[in-house]
């Protein structure tokens, strides 16, 4: 990937299948109906092929060792052991769904071994403790939000290959500002609804909401060209853990209305939710109103996976800051992304109100626990509701085929200033910044 590229061939992928596995193989066909409503999607798959399962991290023995023995100093063994137990495959796996261990991602001081992330965060939030502060919807810094670390700069060598030689520059192409019209989306009803155990999964599922191509492209060119975009990192004090975040995130919104606080209140000054999203905001407002929901969203995370090297590892947007039911409306953009959810517990067996601010995990295997599979390509749009968040985890897995970016927006309601102050935190941090250039990012700062 060494050639320079435009933004229309940087998405080139757009709308294409992009997994580099046979997951979507594994989907079944139980997909059952809701009274009254619109097709339902994914699959349950409460018996994944375990030798087929694309969780599987692999790792070798001897890092296993070193993992397992740095874990237990740090963590404590039964913690620890019962992580590594889950996830690694069995023998039988294959080389090809063999993961990198992303150097970048996470490291340890002692030994020098480096793990795959999602073993490491899921060791490490183990430990949360119900005194710790609210983290962000992002795994990785939920750890770190624990310790109310400072955030820095990441290091050079948080970034993709792709990007280690690049020149570093503060400018970048802004296009025009997008604007929309109704034709530019699917009708409503082309909605599918994810339903499942009566309620414990609710989700709305429209695959193609912007239904324009140019709607879509004038959107995703803006976004990347015009935002300001952050690769958080932090250190957990105390230790030598460095968790950087694996993906370029940026977060806008504040509390509004009379009883709102001073921005002069938030930690770092939040930013307004600029005019184009806004106005997909309302418009996500707008249909769920036609629909008996009343939700109004005002704050937006956006990430930005360069390559299927960049992630999100299973968590849930169930901070105590987001309320008893979240409603998270997820909009998509560029490359096409398998997005996995999973319930923390299994089938039959009831999920335990979180205890933490910060919300709660997953519990025992995941063999066990029901599992939906969607892919989320250009203009889709995943509204998640009801107890979706109590009780299942999300995540975009890496995928090594995956050569394109993707834009992720998701609209959130926050119901404190502490929320704010999370989102922007643990998206933005106050380390360096970057820039698109018109083929690629470049530290810089300047951006929306
Ligand atoms: O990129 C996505 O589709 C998911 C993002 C997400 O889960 C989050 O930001 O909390
Ligand atoms: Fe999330």
């Amino acid at each position: 990937m060494t050639a320079k590229r435009s933004l229309d061939s940087f998405f080139s992928s757009q709308g294409q299948g992009s997994s580099d596995h046979s997951a979507k193989d594994e989907r079944s066909t139980d997909a059952r109906k809701r009274p009254g409503s619109a097709k339902v999607v994914g699959a349950r798959i409460t018996q994944p092929n375990a030798a087929s399962s694309v969780q599987s991290q692999w790792m070798p023995a001897d890092e296993r060792r070193q993992l397992e023995l740095a874990l237990k100093l740090s963590l404590g063994s039964v913690e620890a052991s019962g992580v590594i137990k889950e996830e690694l495959p069995p023998p039988s796996a294959s080389v090809r769904e063999r993961q990198r261990i992303p150097e970048e991602l996470v490291s340890l001081s002692k030994p020098s071994a480096t793990i795959a992330p999602s073993i490491l965060t899921k060791a490490l939030t183990a430990e949360e403790s119900p005194s710790g502060k609210p983290s962000s919807d992002d795994s990785e810094s939920k750890v770190a939000a624990l310790q109310d670390p400072q955030p820095q700069a990441p290091p050079k060598r948080s970034l993709a290959p792709m990007f280690s030689s690049l020149p570093h520059s503060s400018k970048a192409a802004q296009g025009p500002q997008p604007t929309f019209d109704d034709t530019d989306f699917a009708p409503t009803d082309k909605v599918q609804v994810l339903n499942r155990f009566s309620g414990s999964l609710d989700c709305l599922f429209y695959p193609s909401w912007i239904s324009s191509v140019p709607a879509r492209k004038g959107l995703r060119d803006w976004m990347l060209s015009s935002l300001q975009w952050h690769r958080v990192c932090y250190t957990r004090p105390g230790t030598t853990f460095k968790i950087n975040t694996p993906r370029f995130t940026t977060t806008f919104g504040m509390l509004t209305g009379p009883q709102a606080p001073p921005l002069t209140s938030y930690k770092i000054r939040p930013k307004e939710i600029p005019g184009p999203l806004r106005e997909l905001k309302e418009r996500i407002e707008a249909m769920q109103s036609t629909g008996g929901v009343d939700v109004t969203y005002n704050a937006a995370i956006v990430n930005f996976y360069a390559t299927g090297e960049d992630s999100i590892s299973y968590h849930a947007d169930d901070e105590a800051f987001l309320g008893p039911e979240p409603n998270i409306a997820s909009l998509s953009l560029g490359a096409t992304r398998d997005f996995y959810l999973r319930r923390k517990q299994p089938e039959g067996v009831p999920v335990a109100p979180a205890t933490s601010p910060s919300g709660s995990k997953g519990v025992g295997s995941a063999k066990d626990r029901p599992m939906e599979k969607l892919q989320l390509s250009e203009g889709a749009l995943l509204i998640m509701r009801g107890k979706t968040q109590a009780e299942w985890e999300h995540s975009i897995p890496k995928r090594k085929g995956v050569k394109e970016g993707r834009i992720n927006i998701t609209f959130r309601k926050a119901i404190d200033r502490k929320a704010i102050d999370n989102f922007t935190r643990y998206n933005r941090g106050d380390g360096g910044g970057y820039r698109w250039n018109g083929s690629r990012m470049v530290e810089g700062t300047g951006g929306i």
